[in-house]
């Protein structure tokens, strides 16, 4: 077992997500100290986890009432962190787009952020808040602004669409189940800027689905609305948070996998583009003639699948641009039309 002295904090830890995510970083056996910062009920939280018999050190900051001291406690929690993971933000409820959570969630992350760039500009941030789409860009513009952007460690978490393809595709094998596949997804997170590549599963995928066109609609569209299906059945108290917390949990062990040098595990997040990422300039080579035909501009960020190293992200894997199948391709031209109009909003409301 490594003996790296690994910090997390979690932002946001109060929360549907944050509690559960807590809960399972608590039992996670390469954490040192796990932070938990909120603006409300975070201290029992804390005490809660804290009596668990697991070695990871709990430590507890909330925003005081105090606007002389309001600073503190966030510039604590974020201090020498490896990893922020950040569940922070107001989730949707019925009727609601994630890009209606934009303008609080827009305003917390940048905040958020300013904290990292100035107390934490080495750690490597996993971005839950949504819309991710958009809040991940936010939060690369604050950490130019402050000179610490480095693409390779930051990460919106997309990781929910690959576990919902998993399982939604195994409830109509009959005989499969969900960790036979590993279905790559790319693109965004949000309804039509969620591109699972079902053609590119590890696990053999039947024929009968890929051939059957409305079985094939309907888990594509389930796959890209699965958010809307927790949050109509949560009836305005909520949306994911049990299966986002597993899910950011898997893909936090990959990252920090690759982090120690233990293992490397290929997996989708959404990352800025940059050219000095291993695969990012084969990736666009490939993109490039596919959006040039739809007269698209490249997206500036993208979900896509990755391995993950010390250093944050090892290479990205360019592979499934060449292989996808027409269907594939006319799903992902939408997607960069969504991703390209909504990075643009998080850009711009940094800028302004
Ligand atoms: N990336 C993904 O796949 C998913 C993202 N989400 C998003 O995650 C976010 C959180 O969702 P839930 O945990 O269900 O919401 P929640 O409302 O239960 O929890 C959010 C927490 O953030 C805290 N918070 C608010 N302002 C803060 C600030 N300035 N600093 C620190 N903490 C702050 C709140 O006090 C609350 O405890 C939402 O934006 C939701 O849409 C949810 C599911 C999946
Ligand atoms: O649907 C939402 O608002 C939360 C989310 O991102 C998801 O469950 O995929």
């Amino acid at each position: 077992m490594p003996n790296k002295h690994i910090k997390v904090t979690v932002l946001g830890a109060a929360g549907g997500i944050g509690q559960p995510l807590s809960l399972l970083l608590k039992l996670n056996p390469h954490i040192t100290e796990l932070a938990l910062y909120d603006v409300v009920n975070v201290p029992g939280v804390a005490a809660d986890l804290h009596h668990i018999d697991t070695d990871v050190k709990i430590s507890c900051f909330m925003r005081p009432e105090n606007k002389e001291e309001e600073n503190k406690p966030l510039q604590e929690a974020v201090k020498n962190s490896n990893f922020v993971i950040i569940p922070a933000g107001i989730p949707r409820k019925p009727g609601m787009t994630r890009g209606d959570l934009f303008n609080i969630n827009a305003s917390i992350c940048a905040e958020l952020a300013t904290f990292i760039a100035l107390n934490a500009p080495e750690a490597t941030v996993l971005v839950i808040s949504n819309p991710v789409n958009s809040t991940v860009a936010v939060f690369k513009e604050i950490f130019v602004k402050h000179g610490v952007f480095d693409a390779k460690k930051l990460f919106g978490v997309t990781a929910l669409d690959h576990v919902r393809s998993n399982t939604f595709l195994s409830e109509l094998i009959e005989g499969t189940l969900p960790n036979h596949y590993d279905i790559p997804v790319v693109g965004g997170h949000s309804g039509h800027s969620i591109v699972p590549l079902f053609s590119q599963s590890k696990g053999d995928v039947s024929l009968k689905i890929l051939n059957d066109e409305n079985i094939l609609d309907a888990l594509i569209h389930r796959v890209q609305y699965g958010g809307d299906e927790v949050v109509e059945a949560k009836q305005g108290k909520g949306s994911s948070t049990l299966s986002m917390a597993y899910a950011a949990n898997k893909f936090f062990n990959i990252v920090l996998n690759g982090y120690l040098n233990l293992k490397i595990t290929e997996l989708a997040s959404y990352i800025y583009l940059d050219n000095a990422i291993p695969g990012v300039t084969e990736l666009k080579r490939d993109l490039k003639p596919l959006l040039d035909s739809q007269h698209l501009e490249m997206p500036e960020f993208l979900a896509t699948p990755m391995t993950y190293g010390p250093d944050g992200v090892a290479a990205v894997n360019y592979s499934w641009v060449k292989a996808m199948n027409g269907k594939e391709r006319e799903m992902f031209y939408i997607a960069t039309d969504f991703i390209n109009q909504n990075v643009e909003k998080g850009v711009s409301f940094v800028k302004a």
